[in-house]
């Protein structure tokens, strides 16, 4: 449940409590979540040039863009928390401490200096992605498209980015059989995806180990991708008796062209690091021994620059190819919606459970 009008009414009394001035980007901030709680979106013209205090003041709350007002209470009231417990257990004040934004319980959520991060957390299935995990990433990507924050990380937990689907997910079949669920299924993989071609904000994936199936797919609707050198790139779908989802029949040949597409998404070729980089696939690599030092720099400087032209430039570059993106991914879910039911993939399944079969 978000903050009520009550906590709101207390986290402002406690504002005139702290012991310690949080500074003025702290009190930007409170500004201008108060001013979007309390009044909706930014709605008056901006200050002139020499009205320094008042510019700033409208720039805060004007970077809110359409954030919801439940949710800038919300904000508020966690921004005022975490202040009011830094300054009563220590006088080293962290302006924006790991807050922990909703509870789930396959993902971490958290949001620190501009950026949100989601945390595949299944380390011990190298994060095989369960049907609640899909659920709970959609969650938390709506999470993130309404926060304050201005870039949206995903990454994993542990040796693993993820190992894409978790093949358990075919056995739970319900008492309305195998066809309902593939039915079904299509429907979350459909919106699972649906979830990352619409999303409004820059979305950076983390890969801090290897990479399979899905996973791997749907980095081509990300804008960054950063990766360890230990990372690989597996999409095994014709070894499951299954097809490219997660855009990938059009982003890949886009990406790296149809040769070295066909090699990942037929033949189920998989990549090291420095192959995915080469091919267009992966932004950057990095050795593992200094990964998440170097990206989370990087990222931290990022989340610096103007929040809304960022925003902006992201969606005029996606917003061309989102229709095109949404007719691909009802074809692929279509598609995998039949496969699911063939021999093929049933006894590919099979054999991972009985034989232990590998990648
Ligand atoms: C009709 C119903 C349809 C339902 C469909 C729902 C929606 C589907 C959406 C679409 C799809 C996506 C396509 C894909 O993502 S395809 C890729 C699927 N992934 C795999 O096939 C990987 C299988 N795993 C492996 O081959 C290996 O585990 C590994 C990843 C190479 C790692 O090997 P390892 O030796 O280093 O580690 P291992 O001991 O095997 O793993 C540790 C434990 O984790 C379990 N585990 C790992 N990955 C998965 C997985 N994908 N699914 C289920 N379980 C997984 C592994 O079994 C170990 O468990 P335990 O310790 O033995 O209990």
């Amino acid at each position: 449940m978000g903050a009520s009008q009550k906590d709101f009414e207390n986290a402002m009394n406690q504002v005139k409590l702290l012991k310690e001035d949080p500074g003025n980007e702290v009190k930007l901030k409170l500004y201008a979540l108060y001013k979007q709680a309390t009044e909706g979106p930014c709605n008056t013209p901006k200050p002139g040039v020499f009205d320094l205090i008042n510019k700033a003041k409208w720039e805060a709350w004007n970077a809110l863009g359409s954030l919801p007002k439940e949710t800038a209470r919300q904000n508020y009231v966690d921004l005022v928390s975490g202040l009011s417990s830094s300054s009563d257990s220590s006088s080293q004040a962290k302006p924006e401490a790991d807050r922990k934004q909703a509870e789930y319980e396959t993902v971490v959520m958290t949001s620190e200096d501009g950026i949100t991060k989601i945390m595949l957390n299944r380390p011990a299935k190298k994060n095989a992605l369960t049907e609640q995990m899909y659920q709970e990433i959609m969650l938390a990507l709506e999470a993130a498209s309404k926060d304050d924050s201005t870039i949206t990380v995903l990454t994993g937990n542990g040796d693993y980015y993820s190992s894409g689907n978790d093949l358990t997910n075919f056995t739970n079949i319900p008492p309305e059989g195998v066809e309902a669920k593939a039915k079904n299924s299509a429907i979350l993989l459909r919106n699972f995806v649906g979830s990352f071609i619409d999303f409004p904000k820059p979305l950076v994936a983390v890969v801090n180990g290897p990479a399979v199936g899905i996973s791997v797919t749907v980095l081509g609707l990300f804008d960054l991708v950063y990766a360890t050198d230990r990372a690989t790139f597996h999409t095994p779908f014709s070894h499951l008796g299954q097809t490219p989802e997660g855009c990938s029949s059009y982003t890949f040949p886009k990406i790296m062209g149809p040769a070295k597409a066909a090699e990942m998404l037929i033949f189920g070729k998989k990549l090291t690091a420095g192959e995915a980089y080469a091919q267009g696939l992966v932004t950057e690599v990095f050795p593992d021994s200094t990964f998440q030092k170097e990206v989370w720099t990087r990222l931290k400087a990022y989340s610096k620059l103007p929040q809304n032209a960022l925003r902006i430039s992201k969606q005029i570059i996606r917003s061309q190819e989102k229709e095109k993106l949404h007719a691909v991914n009802a074809k692929e879910s279509s598609i995998l919606q039949e496969r699911w039911l063939s021999s093929e993939c049933m006894n590919a399944i099979m054999n991972f459970f009985s034989q232990k079969a590998k990648l």
